[in-house]
């Protein structure tokens, strides 16, 4: 089945050598169970995605899910709103999720029009779009490449259309950040990490993912274009933004 998942087991084991993270196969097999126990407040997400479609998507409009994954966000939305609402197309760099993602479309939403690219998000030639999702994607960015990014990403958007931004964050107050940092660790132990997965993934994720502050998303959202973003979630050092073009 397609949408089969192991459970995460990746760092359980001493490595003697932690490699850089990447989202290769091992990761694919695994990677539903991964999101799901490490990343807080991930469903209640992909929840209000859809309801934010249904509320600022004109019918029949274009959607990206740029990094899309194993298209979590792309099921949310087909489960949600009727084949003709919109056509989605989701976008990631990795092999084995695009092939897995296309898949998975083809057994649970035959009649959505659901297309799935193998391509880098910096690099497309965007068409015009109701809305754009970065779940969790704009943090493996190099960060010198994110402000074009959001740029283009602005051109890309028709009038009346939507930014949703979700990301891993730090404040710039260092208690503050370590507060944070230290719940979410409780939250991964909570969900049956050991100390040893997890500070085995934290260096895996070392110059992989670099988080920004809220403050300099909003920041980058505005050069790039976007009059008006708020924080609409926010779970420890986790949340998601959402930056509207003007009609
Ligand atoms: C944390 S995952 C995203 C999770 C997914 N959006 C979801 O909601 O389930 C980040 C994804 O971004 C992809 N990615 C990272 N850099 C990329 C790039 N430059 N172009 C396209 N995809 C990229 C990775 O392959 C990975 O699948
Ligand atoms: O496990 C962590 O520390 C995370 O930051 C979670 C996180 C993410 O935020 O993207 C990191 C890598 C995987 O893609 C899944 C989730």
């Amino acid at each position: 089945m397609s949408d089969a998942s192991y459970r995460d087991a990746i760092f359980s084991t001493p490595l003697d050598r932690v490699a850089r993270f990447s989202f290769d196969e091992q990761v694919v097999a695994c990677f539903p169970d991964m999101i799901r126990r490490s990343v807080p407040g991930y469903g209640q997400i992909l929840g209000m995605l859809s309801l934010i479609a249904q509320r600022h998507l004109r019918h029949g409009a274009h959607v990206y899910d740029l990094g899309c994954s194993l298209g979590a966000s792309g099921l949310a939305l087909a489960g949600a709103l009727p084949p003709e609402a919109f056509r989605y197309t989701g976008v990631d760099l990795s092999p084995a999720m695009v092939e897995r993602t296309r898949q998975t479309f083809r057994e649970e939403c035959p009649e959505h029009v659901m297309q799935v690219e193998e391509a880098d998000i910096r690099g497309l030639d965007y068409a015009p779009s109701g809305m754009i999702i970065l779940n969790f994607t704009l943090q493996f960015l190099p960060p010198e490449d994110r402000n074009a990014l959001l740029a283009t990403l602005y051109y890309a958007l028709e009038p009346g259309g939507v930014l949703v931004l979700s990301e891993k964050t730090v404040d710039l107050d260092e208690r503050d950040n370590a507060w944070r940092v230290e719940r979410y660790h409780d939250f991964k132990r909570a969900n049956g990490y050991s100390d040893l997965e997890i500070s085995q993934k934290r260096t895996a994720l070392e110059n992989v993912l670099v988080p920004d502050t809220l403050e300099a998303h909003h920041a980058r959202l505005k050069k790039a274009g976007f009059a008006r973003s708020l924080t609409w979630f926010q779970y420890l050092n986790f949340a998601s933004m959402i930056a509207f073009k003007e009609s």
